[in-house]
């Protein structure tokens, strides 16, 4: 049986004056993995995510963290989990250290954390920097800082990457991927964008209007890419190579010119080409179009 870190079960939230709400949300969560909760804007992840927090007041369902329940153990749990909901609250003119010695006083975590935190999100060099000269990749990795100064086993980041650039969004996910590993640690992290986080994920669950449509390991949502590929090949000559890849057991037609073919695996590609320059046709472009995730995404989000 998979342990779960976080699990919710028929987990429900309407909001007064707004039709859509989240509708029996049943997200499993395992220990050790980094969970890609995506969906549109506006899909209800920001909810959810509130609602296992407890920043929320749910209306109906069950949340279960490190087995407990959280309705029972609310305390205890809270002490075990780090968040990134808003951007927390940081005074500007103090430097990264500064604000999280302010913040381990009230956390009443062990003064050495505050270096442990700085070395493990990169911020040990900023020294003497104020945080209103900070990058907002810096303000992103204080706020994953403070959410780790508690020595949390689980992380809940919503939209961590939202406004960093090309750089800042792979530094993000290596700081991310090393905290799982490194230190053991289970994250749940939403997006909008499936490309942004799909490097990362190990696990995805994909919302959209308050459902979930989509549970389960980021393998099995990959394994519907080579499902539906299309191939074109520019040759020579279109009409003799599609007679040759139709006697040989393979499905195909000519379109402007071109063969199309569809599902082929790279093995049958490659015997393919063989064929046709042994047949004496010279063979320009193979062009394969996998059904990429962000495709699969849409496909699921939009019907
Ligand atoms: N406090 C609130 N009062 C009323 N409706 C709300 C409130 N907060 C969110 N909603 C509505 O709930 C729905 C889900 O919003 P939510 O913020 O959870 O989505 P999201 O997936 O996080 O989207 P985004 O990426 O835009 O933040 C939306 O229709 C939103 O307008």
């Amino acid at each position: 049986m998979t342990a779960y870190c976080l699990e919710t079960a028929q987990l429900t939230h309407y909001f007064p004056h707004n039709e859509m709400g989240l509708d029996n949300i049943c997200l499993q969560v395992p220990a050790g993995a980094i969970y890609g909760f995506l969906g549109p804007n506006g899909a209800g992840k920001t909810t959810t995510l509130k609602l296992i927090l407890g920043l929320l007041r749910k209306q109906q369902g069950s949340i279960r963290i490190f087995g407990e329940s959280f309705d029972t153990h609310r305390v205890a749990i809270l002490k075990r989990v780090g968040s990134l909901i808003e951007s927390p609250s940081v005074y500007a003119h103090l430097t990264a250290a500064e604000n999280l010695r302010l913040l381990q006083k009230i956390y009443q975590c062990p003064a050495a954390r505050v270096r442990e935190v700085l070395a493990l999100t990169g911020l040990l060099d900023t020294g003497a920097k104020k945080v209103q000269r900070f990058s907002l990749g810096m303000k992103q990795r204080l706020s994953i800082a403070i959410a780790m100064l508690h020595n949390p086993s689980l992380l809940i980041l919503d939209e961590p990457t939202n406004g960093l650039d090309p750089a800042g969004i792979i530094e993000m996910r290596a700081l991310l991927r090393q905290l799982n590993q490194e230190s053991n640690i289970t994250i749940v992290i939403s997006s909008h964008l499936l490309t942004e986080i799909e490097k990362l994920v190990t696990h995805v669950g994909i919302i959209n209007k308050g459902k979930l449509l989509y549970q389960g390991e980021l393998h099995t949502l990959t394994g519907q890419r080579a499902a539906g590929s299309r191939t074109v090949i520019d040759c020579s000559d279109a009409a003799r190579s599609l007679t040759l890849i139709l006697e040989n057991g393979w499905t195909g037609v000519l379109e402007e010119g071109k063969v199309l073919l569809e599902s082929v695996s790279r093995e049958g590609l490659a015997d393919i080409n063989q064929r046709l320059v042994m047949a004496g046709i010279q063979v320009y472009d193979m062009n394969t179009r996998r059904n990429d995730l962000e495709d699969i995404f849409m496909n699921l989000t939009n019907n």
